[in-house]
């Protein structure tokens, strides 16, 4: 049965959108900074690989290993699917590792995984780093008492549960998980980890879907993202 954050998926492009292109991760800074040749179409703008000389060559092989199904879990929508990703053990690592760069030495304590994906990154990043993992789950799964956020969906409500005593005032905390679409799932996360006292150093998502504006439900706090989906394309 479909919960009701499957209807988000139908925000994403339809299957039969013209072909364009991935925008592969690049700090914003240098986004803007790079003088990038851009084809403007009715639709988007598209970005093209050599526009990205430069950048870590390890985004571009992860980016061709994330396979995008369309019509999952319903018609039109272009499911993001990390599986793949998983499937090739120096993409994966690469994955990790991009994220372990960044936030060892930041003085986290806990990372907090979201369920279903987020339980994939988030323990090697947590292990890597010296942090502890949370699981953040959805309703009636953890055992423990728990605190639960309620977050908003396009049609609806879904929320996110934290076992009690997990983390503790003051922590650092960095929330992970697989992707970001509207920023519900995430913004919900963070609620989570605030209303218990813990500072919330950064959301890392593997993926953005840029055009849903998850960002701007984030109230602010910093987002970091390896690869970003614009448009469709053809994937090995
Ligand atoms: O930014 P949002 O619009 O909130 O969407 C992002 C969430 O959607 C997906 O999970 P999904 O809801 O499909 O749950 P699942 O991982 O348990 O299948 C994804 O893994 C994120 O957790
Ligand atoms: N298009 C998509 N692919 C994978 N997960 C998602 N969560 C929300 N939208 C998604």
């Amino acid at each position: 049965m479909l919960r009701d954050s499957h209807l988000l998926y139908s925000h994403t492009r339809h299957p039969d959108a013209r072909k364009g292109s991935l925008l592969f991760f690049l700090p914003f800074t240098s986004l803007l900074s790079n003088s990038l040749h851009t084809h403007t179409t009715t639709t988007t703008t598209i970005l093209t690989m050599s526009d990205y000389t430069g950048q870590d060559p390890r985004l571009h092989a992860i980016k061709t290993k994330i396979r995008v199904v369309p019509n999952f879990p319903k018609p039109g929508i272009m499911f993001q699917d990390i599986t793949t990703l998983l499937l090739d053990p120096k993409a994966f690592k690469d994955t990790i590792d991009l994220f372990v760069e960044r936030y060892k030495g930041k003085n986290i304590s806990v990372v907090a995984g979201i369920e279903a994906r987020g339980f994939i990154f988030g323990p090697p990043i947590a292990l890597a780093i010296g942090a502890k993992f949370v699981p953040l789950r959805k309703p009636k799964k953890l055992p423990g008492k728990v605190i639960s956020q309620e977050y908003t969906l396009e049609y609806g409500t879904d929320c996110l549960e934290m076992h009690v005593g997990a983390v503790e005032p003051g922590e650092r905390a960095l929330v992970v998980d697989d992707l970001i679409a509207t920023g519900g799932t995430l913004g919900a996360a963070m609620d989570l980890l605030e209303r218990v006292g813990a500072e919330v150093v950064e959301c890392a998502c593997v993926i953005e879907l840029p055009e849903l504006k998850g960002r701007e439900r984030l109230n602010g706090k910093p987002l970091y993202v390896l690869v970003e989906y614009l448009e469709d394309v053809s994937y090995p």
